[in-house]
């Protein structure tokens, strides 16, 4: 049978199943795998059992690796979730493909302003919203459905594939570094191909290929003022109230036009060359569609060429939130003795985690000179993830170019993404190889967000596109 009359039977059996796989991702969605919820590990720890239950009923070979413990705030150690190795296929006449992939979620309650349960996979005009559909149960799943596919179908799957699957990415990874640096001379050592689909395209219809990730430093600032919480009528005005130190400090940390205001943040960013500077203009994207997806009225910048730039190329500081302050309904007058500030900061090239973390030390050191405060203030860098930006050109990329026309008519835009998969410099500094960013959601999924969602289209032309993908990186 030919290639092409195999793909033929391979997309129809895709479609065909189509019921299985929903039904796949709801049992994955169901366990809510929460890495920044210390009292959800146990959970963690059941998708992980799940995820490596279904890879060996498909003739996967799997190992569990312990990275250690994670050390949490208020000094208690609990177990990191263990990391999934898996190697599928041994023919040394073949490639060796790594995916890597995670099976953590973002936080999600129906009380945030979900529409249906979070943790039900719950399918409406051919969207799956879940949390976790998109990001990245969904493409995760997609991989091993690709595998299934074949084994069904009774083809030879045309490369080997090993798995990295880990569980603390939207924690910044904890443990999985020391973990692949310690296998770079053995199962990582004949990796040729590393693949990555846990991102999203620019729009809504046209497929993209990602070359680069913005980096993360995640900072806590903790502010101690009193041994408890007090009557703010029986001390207000006489004590240094800390939320009013760390509010202070989070109001000086970024201005309205999204600059950072810390002293020496863009010394290290490269500059913009002309030959890059070209490349912004002949990316499909819409401005309006683009506020529309995040329910703005409007963004800091005007031009698309900018906002991309911002997003991709420019460093960005968010603040996320106050552990501590009263956030409940209703009106409590009391003044908080302990709270602790979150906010992160995008990074990019050339600028460095060490040099990112001593300036925000020195910013806070500064603003606290002027406050005239007793209380006890500390930063910390929870955790730190590096930017990576790679070449568009290389022979993989010419693979998974090769792939998304073949199922969807269209060359891929070349784009970068604002978000960060922290690991993934590590997994091209220890491979040596070079490592393909390939999503296969659409802009408008919202990770992170309220109803986070994956189209079921995506889900269909996903797995397409990664059993293309394969086979073109089997030629290479
Ligand atoms: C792009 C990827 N799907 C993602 O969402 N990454 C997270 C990683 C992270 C790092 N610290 C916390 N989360 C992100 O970009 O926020
Ligand atoms: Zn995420
Ligand atoms: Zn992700």
């Amino acid at each position: 049978m030919s290639n092409e009359d195999f793909n033929k039977r391979l997309f129809k059996y895709f479609d065909d199943h189509q019921k299985d796989y929903i039904q796949r991702l709801g049992d994955a969605v169901r366990i809510p795998s929460v890495s920044a919820w210390p009292d959800h590990r146990s959970e963690v720890v059941r998708m992980v059992e799940w995820t490596k239950s279904l890879m060996e009923k498909l003739g996967v070979k799997v190992e569990l690796a312990d990275i250690g413990q994670q050390k949490l705030a208020d000094g208690t150690k609990i177990k990191l979730p263990d990391v999934i190795l898996g190697t599928y296929g041994n023919d040394k006449t073949k490639k060796n493909v790594l995916v890597y992939g995670h099976l953590d979620v973002q936080p999600a309650q129906v009380s945030d302003g979900w529409d249906t349960e979070p943790f039900v996979l719950t399918e409406k005009h051919g969207k799956l919203f879940g949390r976790g559909s998109t990001d990245d149960k969904g493409p995760v799943i997609s991989w091993l459905n690709v595998i299934e596919a074949y084994q069904t179908l009774n083809e030879p799957f045309p490369v080997n594939v090993k798995f990295v699957l880990e569980s603390m990415e939207e924690y910044g990874s904890d443990g999985l570094e020391d973990l692949l640096k310690s296998l770079k001379n053995t199962f990582l050592s004949d990796v040729d191909y590393v693949v990555i689909s846990d991102s999203y395209w620019l729009g809504k219809e046209k497929p993209c290929l990602q070359y680069g990730l913005r980096g993360i430093c995640y900072f806590f600032i903790d502010v101690e003022s009193s041994t408890k919480d007090l009557h703010s009528g029986v001390f207000g005005g006489t004590v240094h109230e800390a939320m009013t130190d760390l509010i202070t400090i989070m109001s000086t940390l970024v201005d309205d036009q999204g600059r950072i205001l810390i002293n020496g943040m863009y010394d290290d960013v490269a500059p913009l060359s002309p030959a890059e500077e070209q490349l912004y203009s002949k990316i499909t994207f819409d401005v309006s569609t683009y506020c529309s997806e995040a329910g703005v009225k409007k963004t800091i910048q005007t031009e698309k060429e900018k906002i991309l730039m911002h997003r991709w190329r420019y460093p960005s500081l968010s603040l996320h939130g106050i552990q501590g302050a009263f956030d409940g309904c209703g009106c409590k007058t009391v003044i908080p003795r302990h709270v602790i500030g979150k906010f992160s900061i995008r990074i990019v090239p050339n600028m460095k985690i060490s040099t990112v973390e001593k300036l925000v030390e020195n910013h806070v050191k500064q603003i606290m000179k002027t406050r005239n405060s007793p209380n006890k203030v500390s930063i910390k860098l929870e955790h730190g993830g590096n930017y990576w930006v790679a070449d568009p050109n290389n022979p993989q990329y010419v693979a998974a170019r090769k792939a998304t026309v073949a199922v969807h008519g269209i060359e891929p835009d070349l784009t970068r993404e604002g978000g960060s998969i922290p690991i993934t410099l590590t997994f091209q500094e220890q491979t040596g190889k070079s490592v393909l960013l390939l999503p296969v959601g659409a802009s408008d999924d919202g990770a992170h967000s309220q109803n986070e969602k994956f189209d079921i289209s995506n889900y269909m032309n996903g797995m397409k596109v990664m059993s293309v993908y394969f086979q073109e990186v089997a030629k290479l």
